[in-house]
């Protein structure tokens, strides 16, 4: 399965599990590799046959204005459904991110497989 991908994708939301984290935004880093077949697109070199990655961004961008989830688990499972379901994608893998969190790391977060390759 050939894959479209999404990296270092920064998106700002309202996340965390303790009371300081509910009255701030936060930015979380976003790594994507979507399961597509690329050949009806590149044989017509037709954009309406690609997964259009600009539309993907700006769908995963209303998600994370919209989204208030504790923990980074419920991001990404609830992104990864809302995107395939939304985009008929039928396997995808999705790391989530979380900077900043630790000094002595530079991000903790989790990765997600979801689908059938
Ligand atoms: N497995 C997880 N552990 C923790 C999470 C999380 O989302 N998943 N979140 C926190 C806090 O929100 C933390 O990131 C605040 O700095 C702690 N552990």
């Amino acid at each position: 399965m050939d894959t479209v991908f999404i990296e270092g994708l920064e998106v700002d939301t309202l996340i965390g599990a303790y009371d300081w984290e509910r009255g701030i935004r936060q930015c979380l880093h976003l790594d994507l590799a979507l399961g597509w077949d690329i050949r009806p697109a590149a044989q017509d070199d037709e954009l309406d046959k690609a997964l259009d990655y600009a539309r993907v961004i700006a769908r995963i961008d209303g998600f994370a204005q919209a989204s208030r989830f504790e923990l980074v688990e419920t991001f990404a499972e609830r992104l990864a459904a809302c995107l395939m379901e939304e985009f008929g994608i039928p396997w995808m893998r999705l790391r989530v991110i979380k900077p900043g969190v630790n000094p002595r790391v530079r991000g903790l977060g989790v990765e997600i497989e979801r689908g059938c390759r």
